[in-house]
């Protein structure tokens, strides 16, 4: 059977009287693609910030290889074994494509440093597609690029679990096309993955399963086929449809 990486048990996040993330639970497996998905201000992204250590949950337990991460600091938790990439690409934007790789490989769950950092992030570089542009300032880069960066460098932490809190967002057709296959070799590669996301198509394609929040909490989860036919689901995205 396959073994738990992460358990997420009656986790509940408040911001004053907003509860933004409410009794949420769920595992995900190692070599999983598990989606996150949700109409606009569901709470995914709290979520995920609460799994990485931005903030502490206000209740209930995360658990990452059976020890409690829930409200430790980010740096211990990316030790641990969790990186991830943002919503709003966050660089170093004063230094090189690789430097900023090897700063993930520095700071990450299986240490590297000087030479072998330097090498593992040209690997990693050469994977994203990012070989030719090593040397040049990430402030010269363009979009997919600065993405392609921050998911070298998630990469570089060498991560028990990853995080994508909307990697495609922003994405023409055919960077997305791009966007969709990277993501797939993670996948075949045997990364465990959790994958917040609008993209339905990266959603059908890439997920072994998906869990839905609205308003916060979870209304269904399994497999995507399932969790997008389900009844509750499409009245939450045709709900927020109708607000927007
Ligand atoms: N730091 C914060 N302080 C106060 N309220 C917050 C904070 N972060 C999120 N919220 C609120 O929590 C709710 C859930 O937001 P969240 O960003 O988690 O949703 P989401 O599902 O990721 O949305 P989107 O798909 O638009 O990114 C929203 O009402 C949001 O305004």
């Amino acid at each position: 059977m396959a073994r738990v990486v992460l358990e997420v048990r009656n986790v509940t996040k408040r911001f004053g009287g907003l509860v933004a993330v409410n009794d949420m639970s769920f595992d995900v497996t190692q070599h999983e693609v598990l989606g996150i998905i949700g109409p606009n201000g569901s709470g995914k992204s709290t979520m995920i910030n609460m799994i990485s250590g931005t903030f502490p949950p206000s209740a209930g337990v995360i658990r990452l290889n059976g020890q409690d991460v829930a409200g430790k600091p980010a740096h211990r938790i990316a030790q641990m074994g969790v990186a991830r990439t943002f919503q709003l690409v966050r660089l170093l934007p004063e230094l090189t494509v690789i430097e900023n790789v090897v700063a993930g490989a520095a700071f990450g769950h299986r240490r590297r440093w000087k030479g072998e950092a330097e090498r593992y992030a040209q690997t990693l570089l050469d994977r994203v597609g990012l070989g030719g542009v090593m040397n040049v300032p990430v402030s010269s880069l363009t979009y997919i690029n600065t993405k392609r960066v921050e998911l070298a460098r998630a990469l570089a932490c060498e991560p028990e679990v990853l995080l994508l809190d909307e990697w495609l967002a922003g994405l023409n057709p055919t960077e997305l096309q791009t966007g969709i296959d990277l993501i797939r070799s993670l996948r075949e590669d045997g990364r465990t993955v959790i994958l917040v996301e609008h993209v339905m198509d990266a959603i059908r394609s890439l997920c072994d399963r998906c869990v839905v929040m609205s308003s916060g909490c979870k209304i269904a989860e399994g497999t995507p086929a399932d969790v997008l036919s389900d009844a509750e689901v499409i009245r939450a995205y045709l709900g927020a449809d109708e607000d927007a």
